[in-house]
């Protein structure tokens, strides 16, 4: 059966790749990004989802830059809890189903082990904080949503740590990465998949198992083995003559506007026994770092 699908975001880089794979899977995509619909716009989100009436909506859309939200707070806010809160109300209106991503950040980073679903919740800063905020909105408005939280997510477009580094092993031998912040790199085409295979599954009448799920890459990692990983592959693949020097620093050593989770690690058992979903193996991800290189 052709379903209907409103993606928001979707030129990000989650949004991308939802994008590519929900039009491979037959789907009929109403794909906007800010310019064709502004989540924030309350009046303009109503109008989009009652003209289109989706079976499913998608938000991709965030405001993800975790230092610059910390005095952007206005728009942090209304990107990440407004902008939810509108889709969510639009989702129940119509009947739509409403899979939001949010993220690892929502945590303190102090807990020992993984992190499950149900762990309490604290933000650090602005970002997590107004994420949190549209988990929340999301869940208030919307019976029928699924919230997907993620980690660490780099794929071919867009900013990420991928690119970062790639980016600045072109321009130093060496550069201090901290060691002491550790999660799971997640690729963002398989958080997409991820999406796709739990809308599906939720589409079905007997589907109940509405809520948060825990969606990240494995082996867990700091962000200095990520970088020193995301080297070796790019010398193997000899888009590098040479890795730069990676020194492993502290957070303390590495001061950003925003303080970070030291325990990013989120536990993946609800998705896998709910949907069969497997975490993402960034490593895979790695084999071809051509489209992350610098122009
Ligand atoms: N990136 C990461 O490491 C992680 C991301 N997540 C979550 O995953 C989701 C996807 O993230 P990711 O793909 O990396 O995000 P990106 O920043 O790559 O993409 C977000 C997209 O949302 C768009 N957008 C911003 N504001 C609005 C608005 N007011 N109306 C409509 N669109 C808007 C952006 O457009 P523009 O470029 O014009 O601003 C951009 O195209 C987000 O919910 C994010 O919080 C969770 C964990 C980690
Ligand atoms: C560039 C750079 C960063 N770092 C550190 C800073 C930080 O602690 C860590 C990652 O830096 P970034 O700023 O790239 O990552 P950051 O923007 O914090 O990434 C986060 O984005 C949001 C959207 C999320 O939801 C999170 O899951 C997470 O992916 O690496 C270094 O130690 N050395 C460096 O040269």
């Amino acid at each position: 059966m052709t379903r209907k699908l409103l993606l928001t975001g979707a030129k990000g880089q989650v949004g991308c790749c939802l994008l590519q794979q929900a039009s491979a899977l037959g789907w009929y995509v109403l794909a906007v990004d800010r310019d064709e619909l502004d989540i924030t716009d309350k009046a303009a989100v109503s109008l989009a989802v009652t003209e289109f009436k989706p079976d499913i909506i998608i938000n991709a859309a965030a405001h993800t830059a975790v230092d610059k939200a910390e005095t952007d707070i206005d728009a942090s806010y209304a990107i990440n809890r407004d902008g939810p809160a509108y889709l969510a109300q639009g989702a129940q209106q119509v009947g739509a189903l409403l899979l939001h991503i949010s993220t690892d950040y929502v945590f303190a980073g102090d807990k020992d082990g993984l992190y499950v679903e149900s762990d309490p919740v604290d933000p650090q800063g602005v970002y997590g904080a107004s994420k949190l905020a549209g988990e929340q909105a999301v869940a208030e408005f919307c019976e029928r949503h699924l919230i997907l939280r993620t980690a660490w997510v780099f794929g071919e477009q867009g900013n990420n740590f991928v690119k970062t580094m790639l980016r600045l092993a072109s321009q130093r031998d060496s550069l201090g990465v901290v060691a002491d912040q550790v999660g799971g790199p997640t690729y963002a085409g398989d958080i997409a998949s991820a999406l796709l295979t739990m809308a599906q599954r939720a589409l079905q009448p007997d589907f109940k198992d509405w809520g948060i799920y825990h969606f990240s890459g494995e082996p867990h990692v700091s962000w200095h083995g990520f970088a020193c990983a995301i080297f070796a592959a790019a010398v193997s693949q000899q888009l590098l003559t040479q890795a730069p020097r990676v020194n492993a620093i502290a957070t303390t050593d590495y001061p950003t506007p925003a303080k970070r989770p030291a325990n990013s690690r989120l536990d993946c058992t609800r998705i896998r026994s709910v949907f069969g979903i497997a975490p993402s193996a960034w490593p895979a991800a790695l084999t071809d770092l051509s489209p992350y290189m610098p122009a």
